[in-house]
């Protein structure tokens, strides 16, 4: 099918998503049904050199000269986005033009809701602009600072996604997405959806696992399932004011950082490596849990998307605890669970190309519904 390029109407779209995690670049070929409804026709990834990962990482933290490196970075992650772009025009056998436009969502290295320290405002590393000269198609970037404009968190984004493609009329349903961090989308019964960050997923198990075993995360979970959670441990990291917090609420690297984790472990000396891992583990699976069973006491269905639900160890313990409530990875429902959030943001981008709200403000906060998103024509 040719159409014109930025067309609304176009029914390709590419999303790109490098999230908390820093493992790399997911990107999907989506093709939208005129109701908005997804048909996933291509899937690429692509992990950060490891010369780029660091650099992002540090920058999610102040240094010298960072606005030169940060421009640096961008124009580092773009490349990664557009060779993704390639990979899915070719498997699919497209040219650009068919293309109606790509979300491309940036790396966030700063999140800081006003909640955090009073500033309230996020961050994401881009250049749509060059992107778009790299790739011949519209991008639609920044999609998350007109949230935090209108009063909101800017984060999490993707429930109105989740809402339409895993939600069930007179059922409530929840879908956990763990990245970096955790964020949880409760689609009600009466379609009412509400959505937040729990907290961290793997962004501190990644850190662990890397510094004790050079490997870039734990690998199904092996390595945590074979320490003992360290109670004591599991009861200081718990005890953070986040996990109470009331939503609307979201979080990130800035207060979930190796430190946050170093300061608690002070206090706990001379632990086995793989026992702070499988307590890390538990941190990621009980603070989910427990948020599930308080905003969603009738949920019976968890479906699970992210890197995360991979992890078998991790998936063992979200089932160990949530009796009675089915927990099982997107696959089981047809979308492999790598997919989702780069889904997302091509959904994003048609939203915002035909001039809907990207955000759900019952999720943000923000004031109302928002256009979310920068357009950058070809
Ligand atoms: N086979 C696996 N076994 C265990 N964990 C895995 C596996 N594959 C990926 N992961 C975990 O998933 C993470 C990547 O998940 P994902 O790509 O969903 O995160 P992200 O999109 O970067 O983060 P966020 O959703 O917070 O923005 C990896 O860092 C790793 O911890
Ligand atoms: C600021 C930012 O990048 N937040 C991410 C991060 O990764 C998971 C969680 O924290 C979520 O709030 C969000 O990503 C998803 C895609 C979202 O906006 O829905």
């Amino acid at each position: 099918m040719t159409t014109a390029p930025g067309n609304p109407d176009a029914p390709l779209f590419i999303g790109l998503m490098s999230g908390t995690s820093l493992d790399g670049v997911d990107g999907v070929l989506v093709a939208f049904s005129p109701e908005g409804k997804a048909e996933l026709r291509q899937h690429a990834s692509s992990p950060f050199t490891d010369d780029l990962r660091a650099e992002l990482l540090a920058l999610n933290t102040s240094g010298t000269d960072e606005l030169h490196r940060s421009a640096l970075a961008a124009n580092g992650l773009v490349r990664t986005y557009a060779r993704i772009v390639q990979e899915l025009l070719a498997q699919a056998g497209v040219a650009p033009s068919d293309v109606a436009a790509m979300g491309a969502h940036g790396q966030t290295v700063r999140h800081r809701p006003r909640e955090f320290d009073g500033t309230g405002y996020t961050l994401q590393l881009n250049n749509p602009a060059l992107l778009a000269e790299l790739t011949g198609i519209t991008v639609v970037a920044d999609f998350r600072t007109r949230d935090v404009a209108a009063g909101g968190q800017g984060a999490p984004l993707v429930p109105a996604f989740h809402a339409g493609v895993f939600g069930r009329s007179g059922e409530t349903v929840a879908v956990l997405n763990l990245g970096g961090i955790a964020n949880l989308s409760i689609l009600r019964a009466d379609g009412g959806v509400l959505g937040f960050d729990c907290g961290p997923a793997n962004a501190l198990m990644d850190f662990w696992c890397h510094e004790h075993t050079g490997q870039w995360f734990d690998a199904r979970g092996d390595w945590a399932a074979q320490g003992r959670v360290v109670q004591p441990l599991l009861g200081a990291l718990l005890e953070d004011p986040y996990f109470r917090l009331e939503p609307p609420k979201s979080t990130g690297r800035d207060l979930f950082h190796p430190e946050w984790l170093r300061t608690r472990l002070a206090t706990h000396g001379g632990l086995d490596a793989s026992d702070v891992q499988a307590t890390l583990a538990e941190l990621t699976a009980i603070s989910c849990a427990d948020d599930l069973k308080r905003h969603a006491p009738d949920a019976r269905e968890l479906i699970v998307c992210g890197g995360g639900a991979l992890n078998d160890h991790l998936m063992r313990r979200l089932q160990a605890h949530l009796p009675g409530v089915t927990v099982q990875s997107s696959l089981a429902h047809g979308i492999d669970p790598q997919q989702v959030e780069a889904a997302a943001f091509a959904w994003l981008a048609r939203q915002c190309l035909l001039g809907l709200p990207g955000n759900l403000a019952s999720v943000t906060g923000a004031r109302g519904a928002r256009v979310l998103g920068a357009i950058h024509p070809v």
